[in-house]
């Protein structure tokens, strides 16, 4: 396989909730997770309690490796995040010399000192543990590693593939299951010779000069032994009952871990006892000094009869505030500069290169305009997280975020305001927190900037899995109940009769249907 697959979801992304709650964020190419789903794979301390699930296909070139693993994402289509990783990404840097090599056939590409194992290895290890990762990107072409890498993130289940996937016993410790797919030596060769003559640009001289020098040599000494690793040997060709088995156990297993989790996460978390002090000063929330005119703000907001318009202008307006009352937790360092009376001014300045914001969508988009007025230029990123309906378990949708968290060397040292309306229940918010962690960001670079906080509700959870984020808010309210709100309409609920949810009071009502709807 010569490029890495990304996660293979679009066969069902048009069930996955629309794309247009994002505001001006316009997603590129690998830069996104869209999942059908994601449900939480950490428990209520926020700690990882499920890897993902790594299945490594082993086998000689053209034997049919990448068939099964495609075979096997198909086969999996209603589990979210499945992508296959391919061992051919992470062929060496060469210089131009070995390039020219290279292009006389005179490389060898199927010894394992080929490949970077130690690269793989990590990469692996991270998506393994549900941390992001940037993969290089690797050109058959111009038989070179490309300057671009991809970023994955969120993956449930990983199948490695490559001639060597079983050679390497840093890998191997990293699989929950072995495959090789073992394929008669002669088929191998006619189907690499129609393989690399279509796609990879060769002349069949080459490649059986490149054959006989190298890839069969290898095959014997490396790749063929590696099949005693192996958990399961599948034939080369018809071979769907060995890939109904593999995806058979694959799926059992997924439901295994499944099932510990729920028996430990009670989703809604005001089910759970959160005992102790609640209060905003127990909990280190900065609540937004009360004033005479942020009492006015809050009457015009939390009326029902406000129009969408007043409602509007007045998100705005408490966006602006709260986000310019967060920034008190930014670093700044003194700095002195000289007005235009030339009389020396002692004054601060803002010492953090990378700050950026992650909105929940889709109410969190409404902070979207005061941040921006705050801080000039922020990039904007966003996560998509609903409820199941049957099951209340959070599910994460999609995952859009600035490059600075994308990239991990950044991400360590970026502020990162992350955003929602309220935190009610506090399962989104929990979820985005674990996202922004799995990048990189430190903990007490998180500043969750919301209008509303429950009192009672989840942010006490969020508060004791994450001691060091910040919590910034215009407001703190007494109570969450469970309820119907009234004149809803929308997706589920076309007639606006209500939709039973966890509801705040006195709560400003469901702030994304005020602001969007
Ligand atoms: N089970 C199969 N039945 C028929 N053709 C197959 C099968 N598996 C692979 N092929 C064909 O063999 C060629 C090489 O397969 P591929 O999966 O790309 O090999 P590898 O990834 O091991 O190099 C492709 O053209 C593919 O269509
Ligand atoms: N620049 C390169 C790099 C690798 N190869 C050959 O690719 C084979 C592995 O890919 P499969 O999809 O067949 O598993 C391997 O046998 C290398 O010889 C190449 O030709 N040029």
């Amino acid at each position: 396989m010569d490029v890495l697959d990304n996660i293979t979801e679009g066969r069902r992304r048009t069930e996955s909730p629309p794309l247009h709650y994002d505001l001006n964020i316009q997603p590129k190419k690998n830069t996104m997770l869209v999942s059908h789903g994601l449900p939480p794979w950490y428990e209520e301390d926020g700690n990882r309690i499920t890897d993902a699930f790594v299945v490594a296909v082993a086998g000689g070139s053209a034997s049919g490796k990448t068939h099964v693993a495609r075979r096997i994402v198909q086969s999996l289509g209603s589990i979210p995040a499945v992508i296959i990783l391919s061992q051919d990404s992470f062929y060496r840097r060469h210089s131009p010399e070995e390039v020219e090599l290279a292009h006389q056939n005179l490389m060898d590409f199927d010894h394992p000192d080929a490949i970077d194992m130690p690269l793989f290895a990590s990469c692996l290890a991270d998506l393994k543990a549900r941390k992001q990762t940037n993969i290089p990107v690797y050109s058959f072409a111009e038989h070179q590693r490309l300057e671009e890498t991809k970023y994955l993130y969120g993956a449930s289940v990983i199948i490695t593939e490559g001639i060597l996937a079983l050679h390497d016993p840093a890998l191997r410790q990293l699989y929950d299951l072995k495959v090789f797919v073992q394929c008669d030596s002669d088929l191998m060769l006619a189907r690499r010779i129609q393989r690399d003559t279509k796609e990879r640009g060769r002349h069949v001289d080459g490649i059986l000069d490149q054959y006989l020098r190298y890839v069969k040599p290898s095959y014997d000494n490396f790749v063929r032994p590696s099949a005693s690793h192996a958990d399961i040997i599948v034939p080369g060709s018809n071979n769907n009952v060995a890939i109904d088995l593999i995806c058979t156990h694959i799926r059992r297993q997924l439901v295994e871990r499944a099932t510990r989790f729920r028996q430990k996460m009670a989703i809604p978390r005001l089910h759970m006892s959160t005992p102790g002090d609640t209060s905003p000063e127990a909990l280190r929330i900065d609540v937004l000094p009360s004033t005479p005119q942020l009492k006015g703000i809050f009457t015009i907001l939390r009326c029902k009869d406000t129009s969408r318009q007043d409602f509007v202008f007045f998100v705005d307006r408490l966006s602006t505030l709260v986000t310019e009352f967060a920034l008190q937790h930014l670093p700044y360092v003194p700095a002195t500069v000289i007005t235009p009376t030339e009389t020396p001014y002692h004054g601060k300045t803002l010492d953090a290169r990378d700050i950026c914001g992650v909105l929940i969508l889709r109410s969190g988009g409404a902070l979207t305009r005061g941040v921006r007025r705050v801080i000039n230029d922020i990039p904007l990123g966003s996560l998509l997280v609903q409820s199941d309906a049957k099951t209340g378990e959070p599910l994460l949708f999609q995952v859009l975020l600035p490059v600075c968290v994308r990239e991990r060397h950044r991400a360590e040292n970026a502020w990162v305001f992350l955003l929602d309306a309220q935190i009610g229940t506090g399962a989104a918010g929990f979820m985005a927190i674990r996202v922004l962690l799995d990048h990189g960001v430190r903990q007490d670079h998180i500043i969750f900037v919301t209008f509303l906080v429950a009192r009672g509700g989840g942010v006490s959870v969020i508060r004791k899995a994450f001691p060091d984020i910040k919590i910034v808010c215009a407001a703190v309210d007494d109570e969450m109940r469970e309820g119907w709100l009234e004149g809803y309409k929308g997706e589920g609920n076309p007639d606006g009769v209500g939709r039973k949810c966890w509801i705040m009071q006195p709560g400003m009502g469901q702030i994304g249907d005020r602001y969007y709807l």
